[in-house]
């Protein structure tokens, strides 16, 4: 009989990864506790922006031309419990409040709530991004909570997609890394992952704690990558030079790499930063605090690229923002996504506003998820209305849209030709050439 899966958590990951199962061909039943969430997946319609997860999406959900109807929502655990043989947990671990330690709460609260209505024997996967240890203290509670005579076995499988790429990441990942404690848990996720999914993707087999520190390693290399690369950007500032040329020149040699060099405002979003905090959480727990007080420094060189782009602001502004006004071009923590959890740009324009400008935010696909999170600053339906009356013109996530305005009509709108390029993503002579001041980060001022 054909393996069913169920999902638990249908957010950013948890929604792709079951419209992903559901192309591989399996039955699959995703589960949230949201069911407003639950109510528009069911109706092929995705809560988020993730360029091609809809159209997977309404490909495997009943109700659309030719689809399979693969793929159902419930919010009912104890339908899910009847229903899979392979349960994904892809619940959100969040940094908790005023801490660094990530905030198992929502990952505990899903193996509990399945653990009670499984029925026959079953393999739990987590995906979430967890604390070292984790998954061999939830397959003991796992073990504990499940129905006498049901064998309920864990297994940690990392997720490593990237939001706007999130559909293409999870059908052809660069590699699947699986902790296992029997040779039945890892046959039984080669057959999940079989292909065409496996197809050319390494298959890392390991043990829990490995596959745990592969996801908090992997993500804490590319968050010291992109502060690195700021670092570098600091030192240009003061020393005169171009951290653009400088990292296309280092990225040249392969050992180095040309990815994740993008100087600019920093990291931000979902991932990276609590990522980073929990994961020094962890190792001082487990007395390794030593091993990785350099993502301290990761942490701050980044946090400090705010400040520094707000800095940069209030002086192109003339030394205050009081009476000015600021367009913000990009709300989200990156292009091609909604997501604006901690978002380097929303946090630099919410910082300018509460230092008395007038800031008016303009994203493509942002504005509601911003709206919600800082209501006091204004919104704009364009990046042209957006820059209207402006003394300064913000770039700060660097969207394809933005690279393709044209600085001559801009420049009709604004008080003042003025931009500052938070991503070093514009083109700065085709700014200079519409009479603009253009000025990026770790670049020479003209
Ligand atoms: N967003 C991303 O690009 C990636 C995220 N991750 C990790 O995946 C996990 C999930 O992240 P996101 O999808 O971004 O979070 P999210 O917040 O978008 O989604 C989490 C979902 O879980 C649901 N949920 C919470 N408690 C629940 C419960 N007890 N039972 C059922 N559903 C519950 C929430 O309602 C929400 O819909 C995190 O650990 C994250 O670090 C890993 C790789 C990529
Ligand atoms: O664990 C996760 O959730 C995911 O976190 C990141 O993915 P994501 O957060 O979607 O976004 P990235 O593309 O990594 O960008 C993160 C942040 O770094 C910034 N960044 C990225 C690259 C760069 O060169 N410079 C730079 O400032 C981006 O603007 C963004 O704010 C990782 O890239 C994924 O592999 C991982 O699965």
């Amino acid at each position: 009989m054909a393996l069913k899966i169920t999902v638990i958590g249908t957010g950013y990951l948890g929604a792709t990864h079951a419209a992903a199962m559901a192309e591989l061909g399996f039955e699959v039943l995703g589960l949230d506790v949201v069911p407003e969430k639950i109510e528009m997946l069911s109706a092929g319609r995705v809560p988020m922006y993730e360029p091609g997860l809809e159209e997977l999406l309404r490909r495997h959900v009943a109700g659309f031309e030719g689809s399979t109807g693969r793929l159902r929502f419930t919010t009912s655990y104890e339908e899910a419990g009847e229903f899979g043989d392979i349960h994904f947990i892809c619940v959100n671990t969040p940094q908790k409040h005023g801490e660094y330690a990530c905030d198992m709460s929502y990952v505990d609260a899903a193996v509990d709530s399945l653990a009670p209505h499984l029925t026959r024997p079953v393999l739990v996967v987590g995906k979430s991004t967890v604390p070292v240890g984790s998954a061999a203290r939830l397959a003991a509670r796992l073990a504990e909570l499940a129905p006498v005579g049901v064998d309920a076995e864990l297994a940690w499988n990392p997720e490593f997609l990237r939001e706007g790429f999130a559909v293409q990441d999870t059908l052809h990942p660069d590699r699947i890394v699986v902790g296992v404690t029997s040779e039945r848990a890892e046959k039984l996720l080669r057959t999940v992952y079989g292909t065409p999914l496996a197809e050319g993707s390494p298959f890392v087999v390991t043990d829990y704690p490995t596959a745990e520190l592969v996801k908090t390693a992997a993500n804490s290399f590319l968050a010291t990558k992109i502060s690195f690369i700021n670092a570098m950007a600091e030192v240009c500032e003061a020393a005169g030079g171009d951290v653009v040329k400088l990292a296309e020149a280092i990225g040249y040699d392969e050992r180095i790499g040309k990815k994740f060099l993008r100087a600019g405002i920093g990291f931000g979003g979902g991932c990276l930063p609590k990522d980073i905090r929990a994961f020094m959480a962890r190792a001082g727990e487990l007395g390794a605090d030593q091993a990785l007080t350099f993502l301290r420094e990761v942490d701050s060189i980044n946090m400090r690229r705010r400040g520094h782009m707000v800095e940069l602001a209030r002086n192109a502004v003339g030394g205050s923002f009081l009476g000015k006004r600021v367009a913000v071009l990009g709300a989200t923590f990156k292009p091609d996504s909604d997501d604006v959890r901690d978002s380097p740009a929303l946090n630099v324009a919410g910082q300018i506003h509460l230092q008395g400008a007038q800031v008016t935010v303009f994203d493509p696909k942002g504005m509601d998820n911003a709206r919600a999170l800082f209501p006091t600053l204004a919104y704009a339906p364009s990046a042209l209305e957006a820059a209207r009356g402006a003394h300064a013109v913000l770039h700060l996530t660097e969207w394809a849209e933005f690279r393709e305005l044209d600085p001559a009509a801009l420049g009709e709108a604004v008080a003042e030709r003025r931009i500052l390029d938070g991503r070093n993503a514009l083109d700065p002579e085709r700014w200079r050439e519409a009479g603009w001041t253009y000025r990026a980060l770790g670049r020479p001022t003209a």
